[in-house]
């Protein structure tokens, strides 16, 4: 549905310095009707390449396309017509203040020209759609921040768009909020087969609602893949520090201590046995502790859902001889659950964490 190929965005220096690359390469695919998580730090080129999808920033160099259209090719009549199909809501909401809720819903709707009977045919189901048709003569200052984000959504609604830019549309709200206005999102996209693409620096954000994520690092796309693949198994130290932000993948400060990379002298290994959908609902521990003879104490662990899949991870130390561990990491990997020795500890450690 979006394609970027090669897509470069540079801005001249300010106050005469270097110039900023804020895209630098970008090749992306995102599909018709998925959600789409961009994700990165302050600076990673995020805002600018939401904004380069309806031409709000120019390229430097590359294509983009919509709905196989290629936006830099479009003249003036044609750009406003492909942002029609191209709906955009905003971290500040961009209501006009002096207008109701209505009105402004309606807003784009009498820019286009409508007649008020079919603007009012549109707006009504909308702000039925956003939960606000009994707030539909209020203004905005007499709404909450979720209430705005919903005006904001049921007016990018109205031209029937294709597409949906969320550019950083719950970084205003409380996090209850935030739930809320992800899960109306997640409702439209599944209700109107709309393609969302969200940027966020919260990785909260894309865990609740997205299909699939691109991490984006110094105008680059430095991972890209199903949320589920990318939480479970990141790849690029950044990710990886977004990732442990939501899933604890982090150990206890405690435990990380008393860890040590060699074998102790009558010490133990300690495992992280990692679980995934459906693989979560094997009951490993007993299984090792019955085959192999091993005891194992449970250090850490936590179960996580993505996208309504279990994964989880346990940490244990492994008390038996060496080749029953051994034996104990082979049956993990071939029941294709994933185990890492994290190091070693002394005799007798007690649970942490
Ligand atoms: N109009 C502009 N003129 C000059 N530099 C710009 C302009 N817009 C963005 N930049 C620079 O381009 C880089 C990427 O900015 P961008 O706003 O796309 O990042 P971001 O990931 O959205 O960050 P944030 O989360 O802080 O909004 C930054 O270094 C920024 O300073």
């Amino acid at each position: 549905m979006i394609e970027f190929h090669g897509v470069e965005k540079e801005f001249p220096g300010r106050g005469g310095g270097a110039a900023v690359k804020a895209l630098d390469g970008i090749d992306l695919n995102i599909g018709r009707g998925e959600i789409f998580g961009i994700i990165g730090r302050s600076g990673a080129g995020k805002s600018t390449l939401i904004r380069v999808v309806n031409m709000l920033e120019r390229p430097t160099s590359g294509r983009v396309t919509v709905a196989g259209i290629d936006m830099n090719a479009l003249d003036a009549a044609g750009l406003r017509a492909a942002r029609r199909g191209i709906g955009m809501i905003f971290q500040h909401f961009n209501l006009l203040s002096s207008r109701t809720v209505y009105d402004n819903v309606a807003l784009p709707l009498e820019l286009a020209g409508l007649k008020r009977s079919e603007i009012r045919a549109k707006v009504e189901p909308l702000l039925d759609l956003v939960g606000l048709s009994d707030k539909r003569d209020r203004y905005p200052a007499e709404l909450s921040g979720g209430q705005k984000q919903r005006v904001g959504i049921a007016r990018a609604l109205s031209s029937e768009p294709k597409v949906l830019l969320c550019d950083e549309a719950t970084s205003a709200l409380d996090p209850e909020t935030t739930t809320s206005i992800l899960r109306l999102l997640a409702d439209i996209n599944a209700k109107l087969g709309l393609t969302i693409v969200l940027i966020t620096h919260e990785m909260a954000v894309i865990k609740e609602i997205c299909h699939r994520v691109a991490v984006m690092e110094a105008g680059r796309v430095i991972e890209q893949g199903d949320v589920f693949d990318v939480f479970t198994a990141p790849r690029h130290p950044t990710t990886r520090s977004f990732v442990s932000s939501v899933v604890g993948a982090e150990l206890p400060d405690t435990l990380v201590e008393r860890l040590s990379a060699e074998p102790l002298p009558g010490g133990n290994p300690v495992l992280r046995i990692t679980f995934k959908g459906a693989l979560a609902n094997t009951p490993i521990i007993s299984q090792l502790t019955r085959r192999f003879g091993l005891d194992l104490n449970i250090l850490h662990g936590r179960i996580d859902h993505i996208q309504g899949a279990p994964f989880g991870t346990l940490v244990v130390e492994a008390v038996g001889s060496a080749e029953a561990v051994q034996a104990a990491i082979t049956f993990i990997n071939v029941n294709n659950l994933s185990v890492e020795v994290l190091g070693h500890v002394p005799a007798n450690l007690r649970a942490v964490g």
